[in-house]
């Protein structure tokens, strides 16, 4: 069972001065598991996210990825964000090649694997396209070949979903788990949608705010290979229920004081 660990989270406490942000966050994921994280805006999501990433240090505990402390960014961990960053000079072949660009790989392995990978993700036909050119759902497809092909150990996936109209998204969250399914990944995906969480995930990491923390982990004992279908059945309903109820509190509290803003 240990060996199977891939990342352990221990102690993780987060302050930006005054501010506690994450509270003493214990927790650890498997290898290849889908995680997603739900909670409340200002919960701390993506500071965990950031953290893991090694985009932002932990003012105490740790994180580790197969043992080792992470302090600080490396290539065994892919992001994609909600706002795809692809440049807008470079063809979609080139975009997707960029990581291992700039580690120096230049091998016809790595071209045929950025080639594998567009075709992955559905866009094969379009390597010479610029991203003016795409809607939002295929720059996303975009920035998902982008994050998987420096082969990644860890997928980092911040509201990626989030800037596309309902039906493409349905339609990019079956495709996310099919490209899952054929390299199982790590995977931590935040998400304010509680049905998305549920259909993508093996568990479901639900954050309490002020402080963040990790309230509950709810496992999601759905079968495999999912589809969309899934979503209406009544399974699937009482999941999505049981977590909206985790949360409802926090979430009321938090648009008054946007709102209030
Ligand atoms: N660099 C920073 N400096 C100061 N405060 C920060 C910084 N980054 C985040 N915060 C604060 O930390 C808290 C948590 O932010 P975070 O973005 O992690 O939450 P979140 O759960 O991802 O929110 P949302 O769902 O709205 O994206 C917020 O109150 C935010 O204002």
């Amino acid at each position: 069972m240990e060996a199977s660990v891939k990342l352990t989270v221990s102690g993780l406490t987060k302050r930006f001065g005054d501010l506690e942000v994450l509270r003493q966050i214990n927790t650890s994921i498997g290898k290849g598991e889908f995680i997603s994280i739900v909670g409340p805006s200002g919960c701390g999501k993506t500071t965990f996210l950031r953290i893991v990433g090694g985009l932002e240090s932990a003012s105490a505990g740790t994180v580790s990825l197969d043992g080792r402390v992470i302090d600080g960014p490396g290539r065994d961990r892919g992001f994609v964000f909600q706002q795809d960053n692809l440049l807008p000079w470079r063809d979609i072949l080139s975009n997707v090649g960029i990581g291992s660009e700039i580690a120096g790989i230049r091998t016809p392995e790595q071209r045929a694997l950025t080639q594998h990978l567009l075709e992955l993700v559905g866009l094969k036909g379009f390597e010479h396209y610029y991203p003016r050119q795409l809607s939002g759902g295929m720059r996303q497809r975009v920035n998902l070949a982008r994050a998987l092909a420096v082969n990644p150990d860890l997928l980092l996936m911040d509201e990626p979903f989030s800037a596309l109209d309902a039906q493409t998204r349905e339609i990019m969250q079956t495709e996310l788990l099919r490209i899952w399914e054929e390299g199982r990944k790590t995977v931590l995906f935040v998400t304010h949608q509680i049905d998305e969480a549920v259909f993508l995930s093996d568990r479901v990491f639900v954050f309490a705010r002020r402080p963040g923390r990790l309230q509950e982990i709810i496992g999601i004992d759905l079968p495999r290979p999912r589809a969309l279908a899934i979503k209406r059945t009544p399974e699937f309903v009482a999941l999505v229920d049981r977590i909206w109820k985790l949360i409802e509190h926090d979430v009321r509290a938090s648009v008054i004081e946007e709102h209030a803003l």
